[in-house]
């Protein structure tokens, strides 16, 4: 399998795809796919044995290779910058910023198909590279798109379960239980309560895997039309793509926000392994931890769990596995700083009115950091630069709504935070993140309840949290358990050292 780098490789796509195209006839090679060239699960079914023997081979030509020195600060520090996991969707830059399968955010705007044309990719094509690691002709994201809607019918107690809890419970917390309630159709613990081989297990994830991207947006929309539009829902429209029919369901038709959702859900779909909705997607095991905190909303809902307890230590299945990512999404270091974002730039018109000037802006910045609080949008575990994901929604901005008032007052906090952040002297990335941004473009098109975002977040990330997974099982990759130690431990340790 290629696994794609930079412009060169963008360019090599382009030719190998034009050189097929025209041996066999141009536009009429598009139409003479097989169906198997259509069918994203008959792909991985050709490419996995191939990555299978690439593993084997990596693990006996070079398995006592070093990566690194651990030492005390990064036991102590949040493991940063230590390698321990293999994440094969994308890989994350310090400078650069994320590549899904090689490929930048630029890169993907440039060769990923669009619904319309020059416009944002559609993210069933993101969803195509993450998992082949090859970019989808349009034929092939539009059997994706149709494959997605035949898998989308959501089972009526999903929707009972999530009215179990009260409106005014977050939104966070009724999506995932929404997730939850959907486990009870895993067949991956079908399949694994029967005995299904290990070689095997992909093959249920993938079925599990589809199912559950398939199924968010109308879990996901029947959460914010429950809360936020006296619980009308609205019908899917089978026309349209993923995200469009997203939007649509969630109540928002202007093609404009369209093309935001298409960016917004292709932009938030992975950012590596280590990123704590990821990595506890990834080891599987918490999801007990989401199980045993649902028992306490719903009755009805504690019976599936109960019976998923039994096999989900060992081996959980996606549901369970994203259930739990989910949970790490919404805190507010990590997904729920979308949310934290608008409510602090709110906070700011509130406090000093709409024309707000540099100077009562640095003030507001510096009262926030002085009260103990983060400066949320703005920080990165990895990034030491301003995230790319937040420049690819400036450039959307700057294209589509450049007078919004909240948008202007985004790009000033460009412009005051950074110096703020540095001259506090601890802050390693004072540059802004992803979810610097989102808030205003949502808001600006009328998605204006800042505490949904998340849930929003959430929808995206299922495709990389999910890609990865079915990856985790076609290699066999093993049960995630690092070893732990004490501190007593480390100074025993420290002072053996040094004598
Ligand atoms: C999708 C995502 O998850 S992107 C991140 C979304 N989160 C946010 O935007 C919240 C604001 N940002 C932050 O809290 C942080 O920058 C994080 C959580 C993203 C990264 O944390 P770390 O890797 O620990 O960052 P870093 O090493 O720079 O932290 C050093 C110090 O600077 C502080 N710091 C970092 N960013 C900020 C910020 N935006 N505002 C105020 N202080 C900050 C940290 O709290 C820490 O302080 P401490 O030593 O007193 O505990
Ligand atoms: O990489 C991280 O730690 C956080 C982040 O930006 C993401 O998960 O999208």
């Amino acid at each position: 399998m290629a696994f794609f780098r930079g412009l060169t490789a963008v360019s090599r796509l382009r030719s190998r795809v034009a050189q097929e195209a025209s041996t066999l006839g141009g536009v009429r090679w598009l139409q003479m796919q097989s169906a198997s060239d259509l069918d994203l699960k008959s792909q991985l079914q050709e490419l996995i044995p191939e990555q299978q023997d690439r593993l084997k081979k990596l693990k006996s030509e070079h398995g006592k290779v070093q990566l690194g020195n651990i030492n005390v600060d990064m036991v102590l520090g949040g493991m940063r910058g230590m390698i321990g996991m293999l994440w094969e969707t994308s890989l994350l830059d310090p400078e650069e910023g994320i590549r899904f399968r090689g490929l930048s955010i630029p890169e993907c705007q440039e060769v990923l198909p669009t619904a319309v044309k020059g416009g944002e990719p559609l993210p069933e094509g993101l969803l195509w590279l993450l998992l082949t690691g090859k970019v989808p002709t349009k034929e092939q994201v539009d059997a994706l798109s149709k494959e997605l809607l035949v898998r989308s019918s959501v089972p009526a107690h999903v929707y009972k379960a999530i009215d179990a809890l009260p409106v005014t419970a977050h939104p966070m917390t009724q999506f995932t239980t929404g997730v939850m309630a959907l486990q009870v159709e895993s067949e991956f613990q079908k399949a694994y309560d029967k005995g299904l081989p290990k070689t095997k297990f992909w093959e249920p994830t993938y079925e599990d895997v589809l199912n559950l991207i398939a199924r968010l947006p109308p879990v996901a929309s029947y959460v914010y039309r429950r809360i936020f539009k006296d619980g009308k829902s609205i019908e899917a429209d089978n026309s349209l793509d993923y995200a469009a029919n997203f939007s649509h369901m969630l109540g928002f038709d202007d093609p404009k926000m369209l093309e935001l959702m298409r960016l917004y859900i292709t932009i938030h779909t992975d950012h590596e392994g280590g990123n704590v909705s990821a990595h506890t997607g990834h080891l599987d095991s918490k999801s007990l931890v989401s199980a045993v905190s649902f028992v306490i909303h719903s009755s009805e809902y504690a019976i599936a769990v109960l019976i998923v307890v039994e096999v989900g230590s060992a081996l959980s299945d996606p549901y369970l596995s994203f259930a739990a990512a989910l949970n790490g999404l919404a805190g507010p270091l990590h997904g729920l700083a979308n949310q934290e974002v608008l409510l602090w730039i709110k906070s700011v018109i509130e406090e000093t009115g709409s024309d707000v000037t540099t100077d009562q802006l640095k003030d507001y910045v510096w009262k926030t950091l002085k009260s103990g609080k983060v400066v949320p949008g703005f920080g990165h575990g990895v990034l030491r630069k301003t995230d790319p994901r937040y420049s690819c929604q400036r450039e959307f901005a700057l294209k589509h709504l450049p007078e919004d008032p909240l948008f202007q007052l985004v790009s000033k906090l460009y412009e005051v935070v950074p110096p703020i952040l540095t001259e506090l002297g601890k802050v390693k990335n004072p540059w802004p993140n992803v979810d610097a941004h989102s808030g205003v473009l949502l808001n600006h098109f009328g998605l204006s309840e800042a505490r949904y975002y998340t849930v929003l977040f959430g929808v995206s990330r299922s495709m990389g949290i999910g890609s990865q997974l079915i990856w985790d099982r076609a290699l066999g990759l093993p049960l995630e358990r690092p070893k732990s130690v004490t501190m007593e431990w480390l100074e025993n340790y420290c002072k053996n050292k040094a004598a």
